[in-house]
């Protein structure tokens, strides 16, 4: 069992480089399946969620390398071979195969997906889709059957603006016939990074990144090469990680607009945000006053972001409260958070964190991916050496996590534990 040491403390300082978009990643890849030529992607992050989708490229027949951040994809050999178990089970986005396989043979079996446990994580409105443009879709035992004879363009108004089913629409109907319109489609940068490999693959996609997306069914798709956008959450941790504590730390390969959110209620902290075309510096922070946060849907304060950000309202003078709106139960972050010393409880869809509290370093647990980003920088700023466990989960999302904050001056190691050591433990 791998697990992460932490030596707090240490104030860091220098350039920290962002990585692709892990959101985006994860439905690019499938979107590869739609070509009838190889599809290159640019930039993508080394993460556990990445390699997974390329083992499921494999078993579906693909031939796919993937180097140096770059993934060739040959999709011409792929067949549409049933995946109702295994690897879609290790992360989230395998839903996005649903709606690519069911684009290209119009018929597909999927086991339900993964990912992090955030509380109910329905894909009702993704099923809703599918049958809007024909697909039979019937759910037995676990996995979602989808088979159409021919699917057909159709109006789809969602009932919430969500990121996975605004794609995977868009995947199944690029190939339909005739016009798609997506209503009170989710607005993420990740969706208009998709609608851009897809239309440089051919397909006529208008409005990504507006709450209305009109797709033109095609013929056929051909393969391509894409740059993906830099990750907007990974960079966020860094920018909070920054405020924590930097002594002047520059994130590089960012969009600062879709940062917006987070520097906007990091002045509100009283963090000083320099922006510049693809950078973000950030001072050292003498005093950190407290906020509250809601989390919305783009672009308002982005979810993903809500654990790390808490770390932070501990270091702040005050009391602060996070709602959640999106996801009903991410907030497991906080008891481990309380084993460090913070004061924080949960009261329905919000968190109440009061600060500031020294952190002290524990043995915790990254019960999900967010919350395991939160106990990077909590262990950061610990006194002592903080070993969080479970840490599979972080590496389905931030590349090369160790090196990167090695480079900032952080001492963080990544140590297998023998199983005596976790027999102890327990
Ligand atoms: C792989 C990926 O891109 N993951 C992101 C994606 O997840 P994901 O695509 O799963 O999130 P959604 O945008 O779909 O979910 C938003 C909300 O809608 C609800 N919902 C969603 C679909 C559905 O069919 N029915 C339904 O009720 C969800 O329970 C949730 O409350 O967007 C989330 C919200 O920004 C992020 O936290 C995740 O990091
Ligand atoms: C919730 C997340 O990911 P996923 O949807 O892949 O579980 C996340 O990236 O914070």
């Amino acid at each position: 069992m791998d697990v992460y040491k932490i030596q707090g403390q240490k104030r860091l300082q220098g350039t920290i480089k962002v990585s692709g978009a892990k959101n985006s990643a994860v439905a690019l890849i499938p979107a590869s399946i739609l070509a009838s030529s190889p599809v290159t992607i640019e930039g993508l992050p080394e993460i556990l969620d990445v390699w997974t989708l390329k083992s499921l490229l494999e078993e579906i027949g693909g031939q796919v390398t993937f180097e140096d951040g770059v993934m060739s994809i040959n999709p011409e050999t792929m067949i549409d071979m049933p995946l109702p178990n295994g690897n879609v089970k290790k992360l989230r986005a395998s839903y996005y195969l649903m709606g690519a396989m069911l684009g290209r043979f119009k018929q597909a079996v999927i086991g339900l997906p993964g990912g992090c446990y955030l509380g109910p994580r329905p894909i009702d409105q993704h099923i809703k889709g599918f049958e809007a443009l024909g697909a039979k879709v019937t759910n037995e035992h676990g996995a979602i059957y989808l088979r159409a004879d021919e699917l057909k363009g159709a109006k789809i108004y969602l009932d919430v603006s969500s990121v996975g089913a605004t794609i995977n629409i868009m995947l199944a109907a690029v190939l339909a016939k005739g016009q798609t319109i997506i209503e009170n489609a989710a607005k993420e940068p990740e969706i208009i990074d998709v609608a851009t490999l897809l239309t440089s693959m051919g397909a006529k996609i208008k409005g990504a990144g507006t709450n209305v997306i009109r797709i033109d069914g095609v013929e056929s798709l051909s393969g391509t090469k894409h740059t993906i956008i830099p990750d907007r959450i990974e960079a966020g941790t860094y920018m909070i990680m920054a405020a924590a504590i930097g002594d002047g730390i520059t994130i590089d390969n960012v969009i600062p607009l879709h940062l917006e959110p987070i520097t906007a209620k990091l002045r509100e902290m009283g963090v000083e945000v320099q922006e510049y075309e693809e950078k973000i510096h950030i001072p050292k922070v003498e005093k950190l006053k407290s906020v509250d946060i809601k989390t919305l849907v783009y672009p308002g304060f982005p979810t993903d972001l809500q654990q790390p950000f808490s770390v932070l309202q501990t270091q702040a003078h005050g009391t602060s409260v996070v709602t959640d709106t999106v996801y009903s139960a991410r907030f497991k972050h906080i008891a481990e958070l309380k084993r460090m010393g913070a004061t924080g409880q949960v009261e329905g869809r919000s968190s109440i964190i009061k600060g500031a509290t020294p952190l002290t370093a524990a043995s915790v647990t990254a019960t999900d991916l967010r919350a395991g980003a939160a106990l990077v920088i909590a262990g950061l700023l610990a006194s002592g050496e903080t070993e969080i466990h479970d840490i599979y989960h972080i590496e389905r999302g931030y590349s090369g996590l160790i090196e990167k904050l090695r480079g900032l001056g952080a001492v963080i190691d990544k140590v297998t534990l023998t199983s005596a050591a976790v027999t102890e433990e327990k």
